[in-house]
């Protein structure tokens, strides 16, 4: 559909096929592996890598390139599974973010952490248009809440709480929301964060982390919230983000 284009960007390509598979209206149901799912013609798709770097460098490369071929995206969904915090957001649960925030940009010092933008260097959060995360919540049955952008995954309980106490009502962490909010917002182009729950953010225990339930929980998330994300595609996410072809304010020089 012309003028209506939405760029998912995920780290992994389990992530792109459980969001492609829900946003195609089939999401899988439990048991053998299926098929890759066949694309939707007004989306695509970017396996970014894991971390923000990965994710803002793959998702400017994507935008630019779209845009000088004359077909810009209208909104950009990162999407895949994250650490859930467990008062708010148990495994297998969704969270859409209200907020996309870089949890570990700035400095440690004597006092504790600063961030970047304490230190008077620019932004450490993202808001997505929130009438859009709010309806996408609704409709996926999802928590709304902070998603935290981290670059270390949390292993221990002293981090966890550290995380909570600065984050108040933060619902996930994981590690490509900020990098690809940075060059959507960039671009000019309105962003949103949908994660589902594979694991809980505190002591490591790779052995309890369940991808599988996860992966389908986003798909069907994604399969939920299909119509509202087309139509803000096709509204460019009901509002403009602010566009910075120059460093964002407070960015150093
Ligand atoms: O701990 C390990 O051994 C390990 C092995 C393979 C991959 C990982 C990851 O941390 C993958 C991170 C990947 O998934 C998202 N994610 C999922 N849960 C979390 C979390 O608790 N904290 C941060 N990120 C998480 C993340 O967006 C990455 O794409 C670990």
């Amino acid at each position: 559909m012309p003028g209506s284009r939405l760029l998912v960007v995920t780290a992994v390509a389990a992530e792109r096929d459980a969001v492609l598979a829900g946003l195609a209206g089939k999401p899988p149901e439990p048991g053998p592996r299926h098929e890759p799912p066949q694309p939707v013609g007004s989306v695509e798709s970017v396996v970014a890598g894991v971390g923000p770097a990965a994710a803002a460098a793959a998702t400017a490369d994507a935008l630019a390139r779209a845009r000088a071929e004359g077909r810009p995206f209208h909104l950009v969904l990162c999407a895949g599974i994250a650490g859930g915090f467990a008062e708010r957001a148990p495994l297998g649960s969704v969270v859409v973010a209200s907020r996309i925030v870089a949890a570990d940009l700035g400095a440690g010092t004597a006092e504790g952490f600063v961030d970047v933008t304490e230190l008077g260097f620019g932004t450490v959060a993202h808001e997505p248009p929130a009438d859009l995360a709010a309806e996408v919540a609704g409709a996926a049955g999802a928590l709304l809440a902070p998603v935290l952008t981290v670059s270390t995954v949390t292993g221990t309980a002293g981090r966890a709480a550290d995380l909570a106490a600065r984050h108040p009502g933060a619902g996930a962490e994981a590690m490509e929301g900020f990098g690809v909010a940075e060059a959507a917002v960039r671009a000019g182009v309105p962003v949103l964060e949908v994660r589902a729950v594979s694991n809980t953010v505190g002591p490591r225990d790779r052995a309890a982390w369940r991808i599988p339930e996860a992966l389908r929980a986003l798909s069907h998330a994604c399969a939920a919230a299909a119509r509202p994300l087309f139509a803000a595609a096709r509204a460019g996410g009901g509002r403009r983000a602010p566009r910075h072809d120059r460093p964002a304010p407070g960015a150093p020089s």
